[in-house]
């Protein structure tokens, strides 16, 4: 895990066009925050859009879930990597045998591969919700399960909720990263996300990157919203 950004805030780039992310990427300040792009702007902008956030001195995290046949997987893996992306992910769901295959990948990366990350349950969903796609153990239970795997199968950590995070550091153990989006800072509306946690509370729970959207980019001020909670969170650490 690298400490040359000063917080654990990677800021989604959740928009429709690279200008308009590219416009927020030059509002936030690498040496503060990390970037994420997700589906929506990689379907739509590209890796030209990566190269350029890479290039402008950001820690990228590139956010496409892979989940597929082994082979595939591990194949966007390692094109994520030539990308120069910091962190990239996949489902833990995929199972043992694809996540091995996306770790194997990054071998010849060396101490310049990103790091790999599974995601367990979703942030949006909720416990109601898995029993129809067939899971019936509880879903504590089964982020758990999930984060386990995915650390025995060679990943660097998990998405959770931070909600989870407490939970998972006892049964995974310190150098295995939470990525914990569902961040909302008190006061902030949920949106779509269903297992939300304060940042100051998901750091004291545990939580090692915070991934962080619209309570930042929609707001008035992203620079000023972002500078407040880093503040409060080293308020708390102090
Ligand atoms: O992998 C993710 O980043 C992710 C996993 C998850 O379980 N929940 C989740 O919200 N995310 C992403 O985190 C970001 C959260 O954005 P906001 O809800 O706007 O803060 C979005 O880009 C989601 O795609």
């Amino acid at each position: 895990m690298t400490d040359s950004v000063s917080s654990p805030v990677i800021v989604a780039l959740d928009y429709d066009n690279a200008e308009d992310a590219l416009a927020m990427a030059g509002r936030l300040d690498p040496a503060v925050c990390r970037v994420k792009v997700g589906k929506e702007l990689f379907t739509i902008a590209g890796p030209d859009l990566v190269r350029k956030l890479v290039a402008s001195g950001f820690e990228v995290f590139l956010d496409l879930k892979f989940h597929d046949i082994p082979n595939t997987v591990a194949a966007a893996v390692r094109a994520a990597a030539n990308l120069g992306v910091w962190m990239v992910n996949v489902h833990a769901s995929g199972g043992e045998r694809m996540m091995q295959a996306a770790r194997a990948v990054l071998e010849p990366f060396g101490e310049m591969r990103p790091l790999l990350i599974g995601v367990t349950v979703l942030t949006s969903t909720a416990e109601e919700e898995l029993a129809p796609v067939g899971v019936t153990r509880g879903l504590d239970e089964q982020v758990v399960a999930l984060a386990k795997l995915a650390k025995e199968s060679g990943l660097d950590g998990v998405v959770c909720s931070a909600r989870e995070a407490s939970a998972l550091k006892a049964e995974c153990g310190k150098g295995f990263a939470l990525v914990t989006p569902g961040i909302r800072p008190a006061g902030s509306a949920a949106d779509d996300q269903r297992r939300i946690v304060t940042p100051v509370d998901a750091v004291k729970g545990g939580a090692d990157y915070l991934v962080i959207g619209r309570p930042i980019t929609a707001a008035e001020n992203p620079g000023e919203a972002l500078g407040a909670i880093v503040d409060d969170l080293h308020q708390a650490q102090n």
